[in-house]
């Protein structure tokens, strides 16, 4: 036995183990380096690998700024874009009551320079009408929307409120495209049409945090700006426009802090749910939907959540939020409120004109309240505290804003936009987003990212590898090769002893089981841990199949170290006739076969059930290899296909043809083939098969990923 292989092996995860350790140094080096802040941040070799640093554009983007780039007037300011134009802002010099800077930042400044290259326009958001809106789904006895009109100005911040069940949730996803409505008229920009053609430059952040916990804020963030923004953006510029927006979002102390979830956090959940939305914004989105964006956090983070939204709209970013309960501030923040109940509009129009409306309807705001407390009690039913007669139920609200002045003016019709703005904006959504084949880098890139952040599975894979390599090598030493007894060939027939034709088939048994336990459990976590992930990706947009591609292509270098630990242990124990990399090869591609199968697995269950259902389907294809029951007995069963279904059959015949071929000179090895029922002097087609296999249930995979759970991806 050469110990070789084994020294070569050794030496390579020594290797990798020392290359963890030194990176894992670097990074606290840098980190330590900063928060002492020593000189400018290095960054651990793979994080440059995968994200190197914008920050010298930055800095140029930054020099290039000039004070006296803005004129200020009362109200609206003019902001150069640095492309020869100047966007109008609106920023309210009297306006500080949430710290809204009489002036932008510097950051700001840039953000606003970023999207107006983005955009190519000067109007930055969307407007939004709808008339006699409705959802009425076919499984449901009532309909959940009807009768909703109204109309949502460019450049606003607007509040959805209702109570729980009043259909907040379906307007929004209606008004986005994300569901489609049953009856009634949208328009975007006052052009009427099918919304979702906007998807691109729209964004919406859901109510739970769905951000990749073992990457970086900034790595979160930069993946969605590099699949999004515009094809003709270079990296560099991508990596700059992330930096301004990290430090727009009050982000940059903790940009290289990993995210963590809301069990294990790392930062706090305000900063989480600013890395959701940096996600969205990092598009450059026309218009931004958030739901309930400060549910969960405390007064304070709400409220700088809110100040961040309220200063986007007054860039021009038409901003809606589903709000609940309020403070006092944040709904005084708000420009445009639409009330809900039963599904119904209760009221929409400007926020400052709310309380008038219900104190005409005959309801009393208490002097030293929170009107947002008040009005949520009124349209959940409760008015009856703030009414003392007449009618207060939601019904007669409902029934009274419909026969409203206020209501009737929202008929009022946006005007249209002009046919060169219309023009625009049909190109800026078209150069929306990376080429898919591009976006096929940044999933794998990100993809290997996250599987270096889990280390510890990967070894624990490599180790199982070997141990299972090591454990089969045992059990097959004491055969010293020898594993093949046939009949002689004439004329030393009559010499010929007992045979034994099942040895190899038994030995690729314990292969396809090993690595079916070794690979089956990992294979699952792949893409089970992340379909939240994947859905919000799929409905921002992101490519799906570039998305899936990344993913397959991530595995690659996964199964070919576990593969090479496992064949190493194996074959320097067991001593078999096929070649090493005959063996290395099979092996491999049965590690193909059970990471396919996985990925199915992972499609169709709970990510809890994933992991046990994979590896017992890994142990029905080892068993199914025609070893025993034999495939010649399968065949008169007429049961084949389902063994030639099978990866494991293919690997024992591949395995039956290149230990047992070698001793054609020897033994009538025909008679072998036909007493198991293998072909032998196929083994191409054995490789190939189990190739096929694989890339059926990689393409089956992407099937399911597809149709399951499709809502969720529009
Ligand atoms: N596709 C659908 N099919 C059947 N019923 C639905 C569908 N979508 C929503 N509903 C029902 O419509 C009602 C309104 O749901 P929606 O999620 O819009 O309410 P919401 O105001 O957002 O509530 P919450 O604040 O609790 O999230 C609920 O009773 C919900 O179960």
């Amino acid at each position: 036995m050469s110990f070789l292989p084994l020294g070569m092996l050794l030496f390579l995860d020594i290797l990798m183990i020392v290359f963890v350790i030194w990176n894992n140094i670097r990074f606290r080096g840098d980190k330590s380096k900063k928060t002492s802040g020593k000189a400018k941040s290095r960054r651990s070799f793979l994080k440059r690998a995968v994200t190197s640093l914008g920050a010298e554009q930055r800095a140029r983007q930054y020099e290039s700024l000039e004070d006296n780039e803005f004129a200020m007037t009362p109200r609206i300011m003019r902001v150069d874009t640095g492309f020869g134009g100047e966007v109008p802002v609106a920023f309210d010099p009297d306006d500080d009551e949430f710290g809204v800077d009489k002036k932008p930042s510097s950051d700001l400044q840039l953000f606003i320079r970023s999207m107006s290259r983005c955009i190519g326009a000067t109007n930055f958001g969307l407007s939004f009408e709808f008339e006699n809106l409705a959802f009425h789904p076919k499984k449901s006895i009532k309909p959940i929307l009807s009768e909703v009109t109204g109309k949502i100005e460019r450049g606003t911040l607007s509040g959805v409120m209702g109570a729980s069940g009043a259909g907040k949730s379906t307007f929004v996803n209606v008004l986005m495209g994300k569901q489609n409505h049953t009856g009634g008229t949208t328009k975007v920009n006052g052009v009427a049409g099918n919304i979702s053609k906007y998807k691109k430059i729209i964004g919406y952040v859901p109510q739970d945090d769905i951000v990749l916990p073992e990457l970086t804020v900034r790595e979160n963030i930069l993946h969605s700006a590099r699949i999004r923004l515009p094809s003709n953006w270079s990296d560099s510029e991508i990596q700059g426009h992330v930096d301004i927006l990290i430090s727009c979002l009050q982000l940059a102390h903790v940009k290289d802090s990993f995210v963590g979830s809301a069990a294990a956090p790392v930062i706090s959940g305000g900063q989480r749910k600013r890395v959701s939305i940096g996600m969205e914004l990092a598009a450059l989105p026309m218009a931004l939907f958030l739901d309930e964006p400060t549910s969960g956090l405390d007064a304070t983070s709400a409220a700088s959540i809110m100040t961040t939204l309220k200063e986007l709209s007054r860039l021009g970013i038409t901003i809606v939020s589903i709000i609940h309960q309020p403070r006092h501030e944040i709904f005084e923040s708000l420009d445009n409120l639409l009330l809900f109940g039963a599904g119904r509009m209760i009221y929409q129009g400007p926020e400052n004109r709310v309380q008038d409306y219900f104190e005409d309807v005959g309801f009393r705001f208490p002097k030293h309240g929170n009107p947002a407390d008040v009005i949520m009690d009124i349209i959940a039913g409760q008015g009856s505290l703030y009414k003392p007669s007449g009618d207060t139920d939601i019904v007669h609200l409902i029934e009274h804003w419909k026969n409203r002045e206020l209501n009737l003016r929202n008929h009022a019709n946006i005007q249209s936009v002009s046919t060169n703005e219309t023009l625009a904006l049909r190109k800026t959504i078209r150069q929306r987003g990376a080429p898919w084949y591009r976006q096929i880098y940044y999933c794998f890139l990100r993809s290997i990212l996250q599987q270096y952040r889990f280390k510890a599975s990967f070894f624990a894979e490599l180790g199982v590898g070997a141990l299972a390599g090591f454990l089969i090598g045992l059990a097959e030493l004491s055969q010293d090769g020898i594993n093949f007894r046939g009949l002689f060939l004439k004329p030393y027939e009559l010499l010929s002893s007992a045979t034994d034709y099942s040895d190899v088939p038994q030995m690729s048994l314990l292969v396809g089981l090993s690595i079916g336990l070794t690979a089956s459990s990992p294979g699952v976590k792949i893409f089970g841990e992340e379909k939240l992930t994947y859905w919000r990706e799929a409905a921002s947009g992101h490519n799906r199949f570039a998305y899936y591609m990344g993913k397959v292509l991530s595995t690659i270098p996964r199964m070919l170290l576990a593969n090479l630990h496992f064949s190493i242990l194996f074959y320097l124990l067991t001593t078999p006739r096929i070649s090493w990399a005959a063996a290395f090869t099979a092996n491999l591609l049965y590690f193909w076969c059970i990471y396919g199968l996985a990925s199915c697995i992972s499609m169709i269950t709970r990510r809890e059930d994933g992991p046990l259902l994979a590896v017992m389907l890994s142990l029905i294809v080892g068993v199914l290899n025609g070893m025993s029951p034999s495939l010649r007995q399968v065949r008169i069963w007429r049961l084949q296909w389902l063994w030639r279904a099978s990866p494991g059959t293919w690997l024992a015949e591949g395995y039956f043809d290149q230990n047992i071929g070698p001793l054609d000179y020897l033994y009538q090895i025909d008679i072998a083939a036909d007493y198991m029922g293998y072909i032998v002097g196929q083994f191409h087609l054995d490789l190939g098969m189990l190739m096929v296999i694989g890339t059926v249930c990689r393409v089956l995979a992407f099937g399911l990923m597809r149709v399951m759970n499709r809502h969720k991806q529009k």
